[in-house]
């Protein structure tokens, strides 16, 4: 413990502690604190390995990644065995029931943009922090489909929600932290490890979901659902001995909010970042916007494929500022061989996705250049990225991520040039730690191009 907050010192992030001691005792790097025991795995093989071998896909069962639901593994995120492997199935059903991965999201995507573009009209031209600007768009995405509801960009109630969730993201980290190796230190200096503002986040969010799914049962057509919540609520009405529990569907509400907010917005901020720092590249991904979708219309998901350069700015942004720096934490079922090493039944198994992306096996690692992914004209789909990770712990919300990146970026660039303000630092690249990586807050100036 002490040495991490020593490297913590120097090195600033936890995937970077990870990554200096990795390089000096190699790729399987086991340590131990207390009685946990966690193996930070590095390179595409070894990564791989873990992502796709059965026995490395349980996930941990420490105090952090329980205390969020009840003390035990529900939902998707944080459970495995069957309860995971059912509700991911019967979850991804419902989503695909209710438009996602169909022309509807397009439609409900389409939408929030508008609204952004609107609101950045509205304040074209002074400089407006844009740390937050992503929040309420990208959660009605999702929740319209989860809840058949959608909130203003004001809204007060859901601002101060998002708000929490982003707090919550920088409390700990995929480690686990102190709450997990010390869990008993919650009795006793509950603030000072966090604790208390942990649980009173959890708390809210419980609160407001809970809120969301009495609403659905005083109002519920069981002939006419509405949303993913009537969906579940329908079959615990049908199915009781076999349903899930309205424990469950709060989780998988949860999982859905906490895991579908903080990394698209995370990363479409530090896409935003990456533009006003390099110039040239904004121009590139504006001029092919002019020339694939011009000013007539609005872009669509349709254009994607003739879009190379600003899918290419989409994966130097994965690639660059990897949000999920050490992806979500598996866990050992079994005691398993890996490389020269047992690892024991029990093993937290971190992933270092971003040291994956940011290593010397890239040419000039550091340096922001979407024309790496782009050869002869056609975009290289370079499997060194493992953004979502792989295997059957893969991200759910690839697909989505990607199309709200594309969308979002590409209705502000056809309408804005964005601008650092006069006198302000230019933003950045050094992250804020947390479960997911984050920015540091900046300001842009959203300049009208055409008047
Ligand atoms: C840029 C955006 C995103 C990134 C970088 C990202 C990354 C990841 C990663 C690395 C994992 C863990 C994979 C593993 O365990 O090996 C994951 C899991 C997950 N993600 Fe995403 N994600 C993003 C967006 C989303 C969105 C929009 C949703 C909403 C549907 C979502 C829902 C989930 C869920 C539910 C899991 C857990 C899957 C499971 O454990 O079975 N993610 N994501």
């Amino acid at each position: 413990m002490l040495s991490v907050y020593i490297d913590l010192k120097k090195h600033k992030y936890h995937h970077k502690v990870w990554q200096s001691w990795s390089r000096i005792y190699g790729n399987i790097l086991g340590l131990k604190f207390g009685l946990i025991r966690i193996v930070v795995v590095s390179g595409r093989e070894l990564i791989r390995e873990v992502s796709t071998r059965e026995v490395f896909d349980s996930r941990p069962d420490g105090f952090l990644y329980t205390m969020r639901s009840f003390g035990k593994k529900l939902g998707i995120v944080f459970s495995d065995g069957p309860v995971w492997n059912t509700t991911r199935r019967v979850l991804l059903k419902y989503l695909k029931h209710f438009g996602y991965g169909t022309r509807s999201m397009e439609v409900f995507i389409a939408e929030e943009c508008r609204d952004l573009v609107m609101l950045r009209i509205s304040d074209a031209g002074t400089p407006v922090f844009v740390n937050q600007m992503f929040h309420i768009p990208i959660t009605n995405i999702l929740w319209r489909i989860v809840a058949g509801k959608r909130y203003s960009l004001n809204d007060k109630r859901l601002v101060r929600l998002c708000e929490l969730v982003t707090r919550l993201f920088r409390l700990s980290n995929m480690s686990g932290g102190v709450l997990t190796i010390l869990p008993f230190l919650r009795h006793i200096i509950p603030d000072l490890i966090g604790f208390t503002e942990i649980k009173s986040v959890h708390n809210k969010l419980h609160e407001f979901i809970l809120e969301t799914i009495k609403e659905h049962r005083d109002s519920i057509d069981i002939n006419n659902p509405r949303d993913v919540i009537d969906a579940f609520l329908i079959e615990m009405i049908e199915h009781k001995a076999t349903a899930i529990t309205e424990e469950e569907l709060q989780i998988v509400c949860l999982d859905m909010l906490e895991a579908g907010m903080e990394t698209v917005t995370n990363t479409a901020i530090f896409m935003l970042l990456h533009l006003v720092r390099n110039e040239k590249v904004q121009k590139r991904l504006q001029t092919e916007i002019d020339n694939v979708v011009g000013l007539s219309r609005t872009p669509s998901l349709d254009d994607r494929p003739n879009m190379v350069y600003t899918e290419a700015v989409l994966l130097e942004t994965l690639r660059i500022s990897s949000v999920a720096a050490v992806g979500i934490p598996h866990m050992a079922r079994e005691d398993a061989r890996l490389g020269d090493y047992l690892i024991p039944k029990g093993t937290y198994i971190l992933l270092a996705i971003h040291d994956l992306h940011n290593s010397n096996d890239w040419e000039d690692p550091d340096i922001f250049r979407p024309e790496r992914f782009l050869k002869e004209g056609s975009l290289i789909q370079d499997d060194k990225i493992l953004a979502f990770g792989l295997g059957r712990r893969r991200c759910i919300g690839e697909g989505l991520a990607k199309s709200e990146l594309f969308m979002f970026m590409t209705h502000l660039l056809q309408k804005f040039t964005l601008k650092v303000p006069d006198g302000d630092p230019m933003p950045s690249t050094d992250p804020i730690d947390g479960i997911t990586l984050s920015a540091k807050p900046f300001r842009v100036i959203f300049e009208p191009r055409f008047k």
